[in-house]
């Protein structure tokens, strides 16, 4: 398979950098929209066909192979099906934008403490959807973090449009973090994100270089915190699937691919490029 098309200078070195030097790589990727594929109700997201052989493979030679989600990790877990497939032994799931972290080792997570501003939340939160006028708005509960969804009401754009401000305000009484996402806000825990994530997860691995994957405005924190490793040595590739449409993101990116079928062809080419040492 031929090397993706690599829109900078800086992908193109990361790319090299992984092929040359695969010992030293991590492979991370967003869940939602990037290895599945956007569905209405978000307990039915499953991998995309292909995404578990292709991480697989990297796995063999790579530092470490992670799933970075806003998920919790046990059940961006069950979801993704990497749980006894074959390679996948040392993945780790990192859960609730890095606040969970779960290892295919041990099939242990670790968690730090969330704040009681997620259980006030959710019991106010009804009452707010009430007053918005968004009574039926889908509401997540992720234990450590709620999210409400708008995608399954008529109109999606609208009713995300008239939560943001009352959602905004909720959030910042009870001293949470507002989210937004793809028809999704998410009220979750202060002082973490996925780019606090990745920069724990290039620490941890000691990598050189980083392949990082993501569809959404809550990659924004990885892709920057990669951007900014880079002045520091760092190798990156920043991938972007246009799942979620999110410009900014998409805009930053060195290879931009419709869905997640097209990042199976990306980590397959890229597991070719490592096999073949090119
Ligand atoms: O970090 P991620 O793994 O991308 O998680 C972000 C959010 O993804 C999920 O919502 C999104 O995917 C759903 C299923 O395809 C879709 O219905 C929804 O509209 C999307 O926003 C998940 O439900 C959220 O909890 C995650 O925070």
């Amino acid at each position: 398979m031929s090397t993706p098309v690599l829109l900078t200078e800086a992908g193109r070195l990361g790319w090299e950098a992984i092929v040359r030097d695969p010992g030293t790589a991590v492979i991370a990727s967003d869940f939602d929209g990037v290895l599945s594929p956007l569905v209405e109700d978000p307990a039915m997201s499953r991998s995309a066909p292909g995404v578990l052989d292709a991480l697989a493979r990297l796995a063999q030679t790579v530092n470490q192979v992670a799933i970075v989600t806003g998920r919790p990790a046990l059940v961006a877990t069950e979801l993704s099906g990497v749980t006894g497939h074959p390679g996948l032994g040392r993945l780790v799931v990192l859960g609730h934008y890095g606040l969970e972290r779960w290892e295919a080792a041990t099939g242990a997570v670790t968690s730090e403490p969330v704040p009681s501003g997620v259980a006030e939340a959710r019991d106010r939160l009804p009452g707010v959807l009430q007053a918005a006028g968004v009574p039926d708005a889908f509401v997540e509960d992720k234990e450590s973090s709620v999210a409400v969804h708008t995608r399954r009401l008529p109109d999606p754009l609208g009713a995300l449009e008239a939560l943001r401000t009352p959602l905004t305000e909720l959030a910042e009484s009870v001293e949470l973090r507002l989210e937004p996402g793809n028809l999704v806000f998410e009220l979750r825990p202060p002082g973490i994100d996925k780019g606090v994530a990745m920069r724990r997860l290039v620490g941890s691995t000691g990598a050189r270089s980083v392949l990082y994957g993501g569809d959404d405005l809550g990659d924004l924190a990885a892709f920057r915190a990669l951007q900014e490793l880079r002045s520091e040595g760092l190798y990156a590739v920043l991938l972007a699937t246009r799942s979620s449409g999110a410009t900014e993101l998409l805009d930053a990116a060195d290879i931009v691919v419709d869905d997640p079928a097209g990042v199976v062809t990306v980590l397959t080419a890229l597991a070719d490029a490592i096999a073949v040492g090119s």
